[in-house]
């Protein structure tokens, strides 16, 4: 079974990938293969810094992170620009990777993707689980782990769908505003409903 893994920014995808980790599942995670892509010497890199000038590069050769999120969180019409040439990119190594998981026997697959409904990558999977959580919790997690000002931190999560409506397309819905211990009973539980262990 493939199992698209969803959210929002800072609403506990990486964190519940995690857990699944624990059961030997194997995971194609989109933000891993969004950082290859942009690898120094890229052809991804290069359209990149076309696209955004050549000071979104670093000395090292690497994409300078925050400054392209200081572009595309707060403007929609750059965000567009950098997910039409990154994205193609990221898809085909994604599918490359869970191709090859499924041809080595592997039963399931998670896709951890924090665009699949923006994206609409719905078909790429057979079941969508959703993490969520309520928008104070989301902006205070997000504002700690990443040292985010109020401000850019609300600005990325505006830049995704509302967790209401991905809710709304999931066959199942982690609510992460609890412990780490809750969020994985309520996985444990979502597993053998789904017939996964
Ligand atoms: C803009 C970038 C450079 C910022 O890098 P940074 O290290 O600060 O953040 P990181 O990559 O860890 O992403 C954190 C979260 O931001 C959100 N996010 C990232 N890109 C986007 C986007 N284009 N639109 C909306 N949300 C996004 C996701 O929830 C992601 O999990 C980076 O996120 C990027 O290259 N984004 C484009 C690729 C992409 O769309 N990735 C999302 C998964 S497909
Ligand atoms: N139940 C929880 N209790 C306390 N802190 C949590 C909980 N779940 C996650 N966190 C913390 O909240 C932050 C966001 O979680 P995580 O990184 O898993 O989110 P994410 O959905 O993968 O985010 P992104 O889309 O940005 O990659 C992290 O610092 C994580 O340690």
């Amino acid at each position: 079974m493939i199992i698209g893994l969803t959210g929002s920014i800072a609403s506990g995808k990486s964190t519940v990938a995690k857990m699944l980790k624990e059961y030997n599942i194997p995971i194609v995670d989109a933000d891993l293969v969004a950082r290859q892509v942009v690898e120094p010497g890229t052809e991804t890199l290069r359209k990149i810094a076309e696209a955004f000038g050549a000071d979104v590069i670093s000395e090292n050769g690497e994409m300078d992170r925050a400054k392209v999120g200081s572009i595309i969180f707060h403007d929609e019409s750059k965000r567009k620009v950098l997910n039409d040439i990154i994205h193609p990119a990221i898809r085909a190594e994604m599918l490359r990777q869970r191709d090859e998981y499924v041809t080595n026997g592997e039963k399931t697959v998670i896709m951890d993707i924090p665009l699949l409904f923006e994206s609409k990558l719905q078909h790429y999977v057979e079941k969508i689980l959703v993490v969520s959580v309520d928008e104070e919790t989301q902006l205070k997690r997000l504002m700690e782990r990443n040292q985010l000002s109020e401000e850019d931190a609300k600005a990325r999560i505006r830049s995704q769908l509302p967790l209401s409506v991905k809710e709304q397309g999931a066959d199942a819905v982690i609510n992460n505003n609890g412990t780490i211990e809750d969020a994985k009973i309520q996985l444990e539980r979502i597993l053998r409903e789904w017939n996964v262990i």
